[in-house]
């Protein structure tokens, strides 16, 4: 498959107000892709017309050969992952029960061991018992990347994933990314602030370069006046 997703003029609107327009991307296989932008330019939203969880005012998203807007007749048999900015845990359960669940989630199962590996590749060796509410953020942040370890997903779309995560933390995102793209020929997404994970990632998309015109004029003059 020479193309995992794919998308053609995207216009996101929140209310009357449009984000951006005229957004198209294509996501090859073993690509990264990092998506920059200030606050508020509309990178989570972008994300989550991308994962199919959210739709576009206008545009087409195609995933795995599979139309997923307009006209949604995806069954969804492909491995994607959305990383939402804050780690979507059960935060009443154990870290090894956030696993399972996660990988039962894709419809897969895994050994003990299988689990606790993921668990010492992201240093929460001897955690697994530990329930979620109690982890540290960043620890949490942690959690999530390991499902990636186990899953091993075609396409990943991450939203500042590396939030929350100390230097070797995000250094740690980094390899999981780049072992998962040489390997797997898993795809990335990203998006975020952190320079670190921009640098990282091959090809960079600004935002900012798809704001309607007329909307970066207004913020103009409020600046003048
Ligand atoms: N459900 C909603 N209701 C109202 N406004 C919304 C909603 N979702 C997003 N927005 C607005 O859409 C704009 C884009 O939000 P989004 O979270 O996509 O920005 P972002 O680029 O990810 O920002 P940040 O860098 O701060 O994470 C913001 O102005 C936000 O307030």
């Amino acid at each position: 498959m020479s193309c995992y997703l794919s998308c053609e003029n995207i216009e996101l609107k929140v209310g009357f107000h449009t984000l951006i327009t005229n957004f198209s991307l294509i996501l090859k296989p073993s690509q990264s892709i990092a998506i920059t932008g200030s606050n508020g330019t509309g990178k989570t939203t972008l994300l989550r017309v991308l994962a199919g969880i959210s739709k576009p005012h206008n545009g087409k998203v195609i995933a795995m050969e599979e139309q997923i807007y307009p006209n949604n007749e995806t069954k969804h048999e492909h491995l994607s992952v959305f990383l939402s900015n804050i780690p979507s845990l059960l935060l009443d359960h154990c870290a090894i029960w956030n696993l399972e669940f996660f990988a039962n989630s894709f419809g897969l199962k895994f050994s003990l061991e299988d689990y606790k590996h993921a668990l010492k590749k992201v240093g929460l060796e001897n955690r697994e018992n530990q329930i979620a509410r109690t982890l540290s953020t960043g620890q949490k942040r942690r959690l999530s990347l390991a499902g990636l370890i186990l899953i091993k997903p075609n396409i990943i779309l991450a939203d500042e994933p590396t939030n929350g995560l100390d230097e070797l933390g995000s250094n740690l995102c980094i390899s999981i990314f780049e072992d998962l793209k040489q390997n797997n020929s898993s795809s990335i997404i990203v998006a975020t602030h952190d320079k670190n994970i921009i640098d990282w990632c091959q090809e960079k998309i600004s935002l900012e370069n798809f704001i309607p015109s007329e909307k970066k004029l207004k913020s103009k003059i409020k600046v003048l006046l």
